[in-house]
């Protein structure tokens, strides 16, 4: 059975804890408030604990690192897991920098993850598998990218969501092949980072079946996009940066179904 998520978040308010990076804190805030979440952008690791306790989910994405958050995401997600809270992650150009792969690599190590959240480029990245990332950009590459979820899904034991101008989500097996959206996603800051928070607010109203929960969230955004971009001339990235906010505030479940365009194979 499908729940309502959107009505169950602006019902319930879940508290989303980001780390997040210096680029998109304020634009994912606004993003979450829209949807109709509570979010709570937090770094510092003595308050890394009582959050947990707070919180509905915790979003780490490690878009601008520095070793003092690497220390609070890992004691933030330690705290979440015991908590029993869900754990996403968005491996912001992982494939760019060696700091960056090992970082990745200690938080997969120590924290068990609901879903992680990465382009293409990323996301091969994270599953062993050639690609040409451009820096936090997907980039371009050859490489299969249903192998890609699941092989990320299959590897962490979690969700995967390989965002792009298709988003396929895996649960290792299953995959959901999504294909709304709009071309302007790439062209505006933080598109990504927001669509990881978002997830985390879905896993937040059913942790149980998070696949369902993933696709939804990836649908439900994707959606979002493709309305404010209906609008927009081409290159009006600007209104399509504030027009996301505004569709996402509009967006309602019923909306989603019948805009949504997935297709689950496997599985
Ligand atoms: N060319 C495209 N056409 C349609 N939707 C896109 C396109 N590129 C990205 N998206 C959408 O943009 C959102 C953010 O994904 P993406 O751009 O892959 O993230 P990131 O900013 O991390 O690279 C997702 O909802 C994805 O479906
Ligand atoms: C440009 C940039 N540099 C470091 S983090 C960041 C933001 C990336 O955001 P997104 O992946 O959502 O485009
Ligand atoms: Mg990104």
């Amino acid at each position: 059975m499908q729940l309502h998520y959107i009505e169950k978040i602006r019902q319930t308010n879940p508290l989303i804890h980001n780390i997040t990076n210096i680029v998109v804190a304020n634009y994912v805030a606004n993003g979450l408030l829209a949807l109709g979440a509570s979010p709570i952008m937090a770094d510092a690791v003595e308050e890394m604990e009582a959050l947990a306790k707070l919180s509905s989910a915790l979003v780490l994405n490690i878009g601008t690192l520095d070793s003092v958050k690497v220390a609070s995401m890992l004691v933030a997600g330690k705290a979440a897991n015991q908590q029993g809270i869900p754990v996403v992650l968005d491996p912001v150009g992982v494939g760019a920098t060696t700091y960056r792969q090992q970082v990745v690599a200690e938080l997969l190590q120590q924290v068990k993850f609901s879903a992680i959240r990465g382009n293409a480029g990323e996301m091969a990245q994270l599953a062993g598998i050639d690609w040409q990332a451009k820096g936090v950009d997907a980039g371009s590459g050859a490489g299969d990218v249903v192998l890609i979820a699941q092989t990320v899904a299959q590897r962490y034991q979690c969700i995967a969501a390989v965002s792009g101008t298709t988003d396929y989500i895996s649960d290792g097996q299953q995959v959901a092949k999504i294909t709304n959206g709009t071309a302007m996603f790439p062209k505006i800051t933080g598109s990504g980072c927001l669509l990881g928070a978002v997830i985390g607010a879905f896993l937040a109203i059913n942790q149980q079946n998070s696949f369902q929960a993933v696709t939804q969230a990836c649908t439900a955004y994707a959606v979002a996009g493709e309305i404010a971009a209906k609008s927009l001339q081409p290159t009006q990235y600007g209104q399509f940066y504030l027009g996301l906010l505004d569709s996402l505030a509009q967006l309602d479940d019923q909306k989603v179904t019948e805009c949504a365009r997935v297709e689950v194979i496997g599985g």
